[in-house]
């Protein structure tokens, strides 16, 4: 009895008290970072996070905390127990994601992204990552990714088309259209034929049901619950469905639409291969399945049917809205700068715009597709814009051993005392800011800050420096978890704008800002502060008709 009545309450007290003590004291008496410079606070449940993360306070936030504290410093997370690395400096940012066994996601961005789009290669890590990402790599071969240029020559042109007819339907010539939902809807139609071979008519039908699923999903993460029925519902995803708030009530309807979808995808795929001695499909569902039945693999390195399904949720969500924000943001940067926006039609001019049956071999669209990619000024364009606005704006490590890493230039620690080096504890957080470093005016020169293609002829030697894998950017982070995706989005967008700004001229027509929900969104700026959608209405007219070539 004395056991129940003492002992319990006891053994209760004492894990309360380990935790408090490892997870709050602890850190703030004998953590090492505790020596690195960073802001103080003057209450111990302040924050540095909120002008991090806030896209209208970031850059200056940012670039105020190298000023004053230098590119690696210390901040503090939910409160000043939770001491964080924030580093600006690109070899802190190589020597983090070169190591991928010493430093993982945590567990808690971890379960958000499984939360959303399930458990697969983004959340993924170790072994099962490994595992996924060489089933993956054989699909984003440049060969393979060749084979889907029709698919997207053809998306470009009907997306071209429809805003044509409705700039010729308007008074003047000229509409207003919100781009974001159209462009969403194309590259979703894309990723769905050259993901899974299916048509998805996305851009044909505006109710099409997966394209408002995802609508649905990402709009309900920008709606207010609190933070504690988040963490609960985030840590533990299988209460979600009894958790009645919206937010956790649409994603539960939203994601068993999408594991509907998926499963009849497989079902389908798997009758298809195992009809026909040969299936020449090409798409990425049917490279995985081939992939994952291979005879000499062994049954701890076949993915089941869930992993596959969380494959085809991944690739249509990171890989759709990505590659539509950086067209949309592209788009944008040249409505609110027009000299800009007639010198890549100068150069665009020079590649005819054919609509997809009007080329006939293999060869021929690739040699069409290699034109276009060499040309300079649009692809300083595409750079300028994921320059600017990456749909990725940072992403977060923490440390599973000791470590002791190499910053680029001496610092002066808070002691005083000058080092090359700073030391980690295992379980450190560290924020590495992919954005930042790309508007680092150090780096970049006085006009980083500005939309400018031409900087791409004549870059700071400085640049060189970030080492990272596009155009020396981190917006694809870098290392073995690069991008996997990161070429396939190069294609998409280059085709696309080469036929769009070859036919039609877009315009601002509201003042937008950059929100950060999930991903780096337009907004208008009053539907910002309302919580409404993402959206980008531009002004859109179509070209002299003596100079397009687009019916
Ligand atoms: C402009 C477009 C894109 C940008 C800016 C972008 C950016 C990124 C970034 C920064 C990461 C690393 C995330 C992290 O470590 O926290 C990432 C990972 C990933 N991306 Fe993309 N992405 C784009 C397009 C795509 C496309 C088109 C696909 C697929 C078709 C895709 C699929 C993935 C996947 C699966 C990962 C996880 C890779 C791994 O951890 O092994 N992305 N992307």
């Amino acid at each position: 009895m004395p056991l129940f009545t003492w002992g319990v309450p006891l053994l209760a007290g004492g894990l309360v008290v380990h935790y408090v003590v490892s997870k709050m004291v602890y850190p703030v008496l004998w953590s090492p970072i505790d020596n690195l410079p960073g802001p103080l606070t003057s209450s111990f449940w302040e924050s540095n996070l909120h002008q991090l993360f806030d896209s209208r306070r970031s850059w200056a936030a940012h670039e105020k905390l190298a000023q004053v504290y230098g590119r690696t410093l210390r901040v503090f997370g939910l409160a000043k127990f939770d001491q964080r690395v924030l580093s600006m400096d690109p070899s802190v940012i190589s020597h983090v994601l070169h190591r991928p066994s010493i430093y993982q996601k945590p567990w808690q961005t971890r379960a958000f992204i499984s939360a959303i789009i399930g458990e697969s290669l983004l959340s993924s890590e170790g072994g099962k990552h490994r595992r996924q990402r060489r089933v993956a790599d054989q699909a984003f071969s440049e060969r393979n990714l060749q084979s889907f240029l029709p698919i997207m020559f053809s998306r470009a042109a009907e997306l071209t088309e429809r805003w044509v007819a409705i700039a010729d339907k308007s008074d003047e010539g000229k509409a207003t259209i919100d781009v974001v939902n159209w462009i969403q809807r194309t590259t979703l139609d894309v990723i769905g034929e050259v993901g899974f071979g299916v048509n998805l008519n996305a851009l044909n039908d505006e109710h099409n049901e997966l394209h408002l699923t995802y609508k649905e999903m990402f709009g309900v993460l920008l709606k207010r619950q609190h933070p504690l029925i988040t963490l609960i519902g985030i840590s533990l995803p299988r209460l979600q469905p009894w958790i009645p708030t919206d937010m956790f009530t649409t994603l539960t309807r939203c994601k068993s639409a999408v594991h509907e979808f998926g499963s009849k995808l497989i079902e389908e795929k798997r009758q298809l291969l195992s009809g026909q001695e040969k299936c020449k499909a090409r798409d990425f569902l049917t490279l995985f399945l081939k992939a994952n039945s291979q005879p000499d693999l062994s049954e701890d390195q076949r993915m089941s049917d869930q992993e596959l399904l969380d494959i085809v949720n991944t690739m249509l969500s990171a890989g759709s809205d990505t590659t539509a924000l950086s067209i949309v943001w592209a788009l944008h940067y040249l409505s609110i700068n027009p000299a800009v926006q007639a010198r890549l039609k100068e150069e665009l001019a020079n590649i005819p715009v054919y609509n997809a049956s009007q080329i006939c071999s293999e060869e021929e669209i690739i040699a069409h597709f290699n034109a276009i990619d060499r040309l300079p000024y649009l692809d300083a364009v595409m750079k300028e814009t994921i320059r600017l606005a990456p749909s990725i704006h940072s992403t977060i490590r923490v440390a599973m051993t000791d470590d002791e890493i190499p910053l680029s230039e001496e610092m002066i620690m808070r002691d005083g005392s000058i080092e090359k080096t700073f030391k980690v504890k295992k379980g450190q957080w560290i924020h590495l800011p992919l954005e930042a470093t790309s508007i680092d005016r150090t780096i970049w020169g006085e006009d980083a800050w500005e939309f400018k293609p031409e900087r791409w002829d004549s870059l700071p030697e400085k640049v060189a420096d970030l080492r990272g894998p596009y155009a020396n950017m981190l917006s694809f982070s870098a290392g073995p978890r690069v991008c996997i995706g990161m070429r396939f989005a190069q294609m998409e967008w280059k085709i696309d704008l080469h036929h769009i700004i070859s036919c039609l001229t877009f315009g601002p027509t509201a003042k937008i800002v950059k929100g950060t929900v999930s991903f780096s969104r337009p907004y208008v700026e009053e539907d910002w502060r309302k919580g409404r959608p993402s959206s980008l209405p531009l002004s859109v007219s179509r070209d002299l008709p003596e100079e397009a070539v687009c019916t």
